[in-house]
């Protein structure tokens, strides 16, 4: 198998034969010039530079024996530098106290540290960026590249095309004929010593998506001398990822419109203690704080950065710091974990926010560090200085985190490499397990104990790799034949990465002081409101119509509730501000008692709840209160009384004048249904009158009918007796003259009228049976003289007075009309209750007969059977 060409050749050519060299210091920060004589003039790599301490300790200790399997000497013949112990013990700290920054965060404030698209500058970004490669392209995966690193050496591993994205072991390396060699596929499979391609395939995908607020990480993971230092750091000719994806963070922030505050930390893990490679050496070890995903790591320095130079700074600050030695397989290997971090914190530009720069940045809007800075400055902010959100705009902030982890290695002939070693391959170790883990627990939904506690470098990742964190791996591989193994094991880790489960979030910090302050001046905007629109009632309630009037107090209404729903938000707010804190150190006295802290704690609950309900107590008092004050001059209220009786009045006149405009339509319908309805009613009345007069001629008709009966009655009784008298002295048929009946006639000539055949009782029941009976007033019966028959029960109905033609009455003279022949009878004869007489010619004692034929008409009416007196 040919060798793989780098490309160019020339490059790794040139590479491969770069020496070592410790780049130069920024005049900034180290004022000891007899200390910079040491370091060689000239650099060209940021890789591994020989910490001071080592500097200092090289002037001290003769004669370091060289690693067996360097592969470069210095120049000067000198062997490469190698710590031996941490740094920090025995160190001269007056020589390491140069090493530090005004840039330290604690130092500045955020406010005058932004970076924003009018202060970044042509040199802080590539000269190539394509503003298209600045949109963010989401990973819910990791995103898996293996870079192979050239050699002019045989390969084991075959590698189809540049395109291709798998790795195959050639057969005849494998461990045995009968098993497959083993096949690896990946996102990218990277050849050459071109670190652009590099970091546009791995990395820029990622630090696009820390600018838009999600935290990412890089990481190269390998075999020692694999290239993770080379793809991450990189060199003057081929810059790494670090470098680019700082340059390509001005780019971005250069594209947008929004203010960003930087923050740079870098640390180193190191035999499984964290050492912060920006602090001064008497530092304090770094501790990761917290649990969980919470962790964080303190007490840590933090470079604010504000363009690319105090970024090289920084990078070269820390890289001097870093452990390196030389091994059998590196003459500068990272013998430490480390990490650089960009902690990215952006808000919207505030509307002053290049005028301000202007006056303080000088030229083009630039900061000046000094200018930036204010010594001694320290917001008091719980857990540290950061960019405040303002005026209601909330704060982004993401992490940025690229590792170049230390290189997992054989045994080596070094007892201080061992050591090293140990710890090195114990951590990429659990970090190996723990991506195991979880990778089995996203393949089959499971979640098993993944054990992040088992190393510093796995509980500082924790947050990162638990999902919330778009990640990046490199593998780097050496493809010799020598390297099969170590080879073999890196793709197989990065095989199992590859199934890790992502979920990034983006944190966005609100502004819970700007939202209050916005919500306490909008509640005095409404209430100012509500004052003028109350003082105004009055006068606008007489202009406007009651419809308007309604629409203005409803208005009012929701005033106050807005007041009353912002005022609960602020109470809202104000509660989540106290729980949020951690307990100001200002406030809380951390020598208290769990107890004494708890009663605190409740007596500021209290306090909270009560002011809550006098905030809903005054505005009751606000809604309800007069609308002068109580302290208001007598004249005023008395005008103010006026005003109120006056529109009040001119109420009363409105309310009358629309009841009488509603009433005019109503009176003249009702005029219109009373001379509809008062003809009906004359009518009426007309008819009832009508009806009244019939009445009372019906009842006259039947008191005369009634008379009339009883002298019928009474006629016929006198008949009847006259005529059974008169048959009984045998004097029926025998033709008697005229007979005149009158209780005045004195004489009646002797004419006895000549019996007629059946006698007198014939004529009588002859009479009988055409008599006219008259039943009840209100149906009138004729019986006898009805056509229908005596038993008939036909209803006449016509009038008394209008009698029918169908009755008999007209043809059938009454008995009182009627003459008798020989007899004469006369109404006026039965008028009064005088007896009957009849006078009948009679021998002398036809006065005394006469006499005893009186009879009384009351004793005949009612009575059931001929009432004939005896004769005397
Ligand atoms: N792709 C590459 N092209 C050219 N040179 C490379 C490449 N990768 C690595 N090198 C060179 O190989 C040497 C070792 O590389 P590097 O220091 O980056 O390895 P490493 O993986 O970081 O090792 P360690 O784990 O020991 O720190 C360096 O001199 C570097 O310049």
């Amino acid at each position: 198998m040919p060798p793989i060409p780098a490309t160019p050749s020339s490059k790794l050519k040139a590479v491969s034969s770069k020496i070592p060299f410790t780049p130069r210091r920024p005049a900034s920060v180290i004022s000891d010039t007899s200390t910079s004589s040491l370091l060689p003039s000239t650099t060209k790599r940021y890789k591994a530079a020989i910490s001071t301490e080592s500097k200092h300790r090289a002037k001290q200790i003769a004669g370091l024996t060289i690693v067996p399997g360097s592969p470069t000497k210095k120049s000067d013949g000198s062997k490469p530098m190698t710590p031996t112990t941490p740094r920090r013990n025995g160190a001269d700290d007056s020589l390491l106290s140069v090493n530090t920054s005004e840039m330290d965060v604690s130092r500045v404030d955020p406010e005058e540290a932004l970076v924003d698209f009018e202060t970044v500058e042509a040199g802080d970004i590539s000269a190539d960026i394509d503003p298209s490669m600045l949109s963010e392209s989401g990973q819910d995966r990791v995103l898996v590249s293996v870079r192979v690193k050239p050699t002019s050496n045989t390969i084991a591993w075959n590698l189809p095309s540049s395109s291709s994205k798998t790795i195959k072991l050639n057969p005849q390396y494998a461990k045995s004929s009968n098993t497959a060699p083993p096949e690896f596929h990946f996102d990218e499979l990277i050849t050459g010593s071109e670190n652009k391609p590099v970091y546009n395939k791995v990395a820029r995908n990622h630090v696009i998506s820390a600018m838009e607020g999600y935290n990412s990480v890089v990481f190269a993971y390998g075999q020692t001398a694999s290239g993770k230092t080379f793809t991450l750091t990189g060199d003057d000719d081929q810059p790494g990822i670090i470098p680019r994806a700082m340059r390509d963070v001005f780019a971005y922030i250069k594209h947008t419109t929004r203010e960003y505050l930087l923050r740079c930390s870098y640390i180193e893990i190191y035999n499984e203690t964290i050492i912060d490679l920006l602090a001064p050496p008497s530092s304090q070890p770094v501790q990761i704080q917290g649990s969980g995903p919470n962790v964080w790591l303190s007490p840590l320095r933090e470079e604010v950065v504000t363009n690319f130079s105090s970024v090289k700074k920084v990078l070269e600050r820390g890289d001097a710091n870093r452990r390196t030695a030389s091994t059998d397989w590196n003459e500068r290997s990272s013998r430490s974990h480390s990490v650089f971090r960009v902690v990215i914190e952006s808000r919207e530009r505030g509307n002053g926010s290049s005028s301000r720069k202007d006056e303080e940045g000088g030229a083009n809007g630039r900061m000046t560090p000094t200018g930036r800075m204010t010594p001694g400055f320290r917001p008091q902010t719980p857990g540290g200085t950061r960019l405040q959100s303002r005026d209601g705009r909330s704060v982004q902030t993401s992490m940025l985190s690229l590792i170049d982890l230390a290189g997992s290695e054989k045994a080596t002939s070094d007892k201080e490499r061992t050591r090293e070693g140990k710890y090195i391959n114990t951590s990429l170790l659990t970090l190996g397990s723990v991506i195991s883990t979880l990778a089995e627990n996203a393949a089959k939904g499971k979640s098993d104990h993944i054990p992040f506690r088992n190393s510093k470098l796995t509980r500082m990742l924790q947050p990162s790799l638990s999902g919330n964190a778009r990640i990046s791996v490199v593998c780097t591989i050496n493809p010799e034949v020598s390297a099969i193994v170590e080879s073999t094991s890196t793709l197989q880790f990065a095989q199992r990465i590859k199934k890790v489960q992502l979920n990034a979030t983006k944190k966005e910090i609100v502004d819970t002081e700007a939202l209050i302050e916005r919500y306490r001046n909008e509640i005095e905007d409404l209430k100012r409101r509500l004052e003028e629109k109350e003082k105004e009632a009055p006068a606008r309630s007489r202009r406007l119509s009651a419809r308007e009037q309604m629409d203005e107090s409803k208005a009012m209404k929701d005033l106050n509730s807005r007041i009353k729903q912002l005022t609960r938000l602020i109470l809202t707010s104000q509660t989540v501000e106290e729980a949020s804190r951690p307990g100001s150190p200002v406030k809380i006295d951390f020598d208290m008692s769990p107890y004494q802290l708890q009663q605190e704690l409740l007596s500021a609950r209290r306090e909270i709840e009560s002011q809550g309900v006098q905030i809903l107590a005054l505005e009751n008092a606000l809604r309800d209160r007069p609308l002068l004050p109580p302290d208001a001059p007598e004249s005023e209220k008395d005008k103010l009384i006026m005003e109120q009786g006056k529109t009040m009045r001119e109420l009363e006149i409105v309310v009358k004048g629309y009841e009488d405009n509603l009433g005019e339509p109503l009176r003249a319908v009702r005029e219109d249904v009373e001379s509809e309805w008062q003809v009906k009613l004359d009518e009426e009345i007309k008819r009832r009158q009508e009806k009244e007069a019939w009445a009372d001629e019906l009842v006259k008709q039947l008191e005369r009918e009634k008379k009339m009966r009883v002298k019928l009655e009474n006629e016929r009784q006198a008949l009847a007796a006259f005529v059974s008298k008169f048959d009984a002295l045998g004097l029926g048929g025998l033709g008697l003259p005229s007979i005149s009946i009158s209780p005045t006639s004195t004489f009646i000539p002797f004419n006895p009228p000549k019996p007629t055949p059946g006698g007198a009782n014939a004529i009588f029941a002859e009479r009988q049976k055409n008599r006219l009976v008259v039943g009840p007033l209100e149906s009138l019966k004729i019986a006898e003289t009805n056509e229908h028959g005596p038993n008939s029960n036909v209803n006449v109905t016509e009038s008394p007075l209008r009698p029918s033609t169908k009755t008999k009455m007209e043809n059938q003279p009454s008995l009182l009309e009627e003459e008798w022949e020989g007899v004469s009878m006369h109404a006026e004869d039965f008028e009064s209750e005088a007896m009957v007489t009849a006078t009948v010619p009679v021998k002398e004692k036809r006065g005394s007969f006469l006499k005893t034929i009186g009879v009384e008409v009351k004793d005949v009416f009612g009575m059931g059977k001929e009432n004939v007196p005896a004769t005397s």
